[in-house]
């Protein structure tokens, strides 16, 4: 039996728990302390609630980042130089230069193994192969109901209670972009590490009031040709924000460790 560590306790967090595959236990949630008594009630014994994952006192098989860019921040550097594997989805944290640096070099020192899951969008596997003929351009649009930017930066550029038809209120760099939505664009950063980078990769994030769904859009184009993938995702029920499918890529890495 493989067993995982969880960061976070949000939406996609009880999505994982949910679908947690034969051959994998959870063994440690780290959350911030007002969750530790849910955490005791709901698992007794079986599952350790912690402050932060330098409490665990044994080596996970896994552990899988579902909570912040912050957190990943706050604990990234150190799960990889205790050598363990992580996989993060709040993967715009690296579009902070200094971070991506500091948890590359504690990667290499600690020998820990360090996976960006996939996430809301498909196509990765293509990006990654057209990427071995040169890449072009690269843009990546995200476009949401009102009800999943709320709460973000998008508030301060658009009235999103008055948006009448599809707007875009955000052009620029993923770079940019992963750093002004942290909760919302994620996606961008993926795309960019997959392919031309974070300054390099065009995103556009758009407010439509007619749509329920989470719509990805990515272009590509260069030596290999040119390709056009379009993922219309429904978001979680406890956060619009998030695409049931990026939890759904946490689970499939839960999956993948089973295997092993
Ligand atoms: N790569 C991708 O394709 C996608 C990435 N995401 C990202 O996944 C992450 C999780 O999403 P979701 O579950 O919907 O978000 P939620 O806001 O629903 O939940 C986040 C959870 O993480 C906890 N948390 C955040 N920071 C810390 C920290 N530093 N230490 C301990 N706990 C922390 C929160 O704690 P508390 O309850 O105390 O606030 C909360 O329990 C987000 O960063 C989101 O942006 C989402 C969708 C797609
Ligand atoms: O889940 C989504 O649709 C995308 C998302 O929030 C992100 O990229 O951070």
């Amino acid at each position: 039996m493989k067993k995982i560590m969880l960061i976070g306790y949000g939406a996609m967090a009880q999505a994982v728990i949910e679908r947690l595959p034969a051959g994998v236990a959870l063994g440690w949630i780290v959350a911030r302390e007002p969750h530790h008594a849910h955490i005791r009630n709901r698992f007794g014994g079986r599952v350790t609630p912690l402050r932060s994952p330098q409490a665990c006192e044994a080596a996970p098989d896994l552990v899988l980042e579902c909570a912040s860019q912050q957190a990943v921040a706050e604990y990234g550097a150190d799960v990889l130089a205790r050598g363990w594997h992580l996989a993060v989805i709040s993967t715009g944290a690296l579009a902070d230069a200094a971070l991506e640096q500091r948890i590359e070099a504690a990667r290499r020192k600690g020998g820990g193994r360090l996976t960006l899951l996939s996430g809301a969008l498909a196509g990765m596997d293509g990006l990654a192969a057209a990427k071995e003929g040169g890449l072009e351009r690269v843009t990546y649009r995200s476009r949401k109901s009102p009800a999943s930017w709320r709460g973000s930066y998008a508030e301060t550029l658009i009235d999103l209670g008055g948006v009448q038809d599809a707007q875009i209120f955000f052009e620029g760099s993923a770079r940019e972009a992963a750093r002004l939505f942290p909760a919302n664009a994620n996606v961008a950063a993926t795309v960019a590490l997959g392919g031309v980078g974070m300054d390099d990769t065009r995103v556009q994030l758009m407010v439509d009031p007619q749509t329920k769904r989470n719509t990805h859009t990515l272009h590509v184009e260069g030596g290999f040709g040119e390709f056009h993938l379009e993922l219309s995702g429904l978001p979680l029920a406890s956060n619009p924000k998030t695409s049931a499918l990026a939890a759904l890529s946490a689970v499939r890495a839960c999956r993948e460790l089973a295997q092993q």
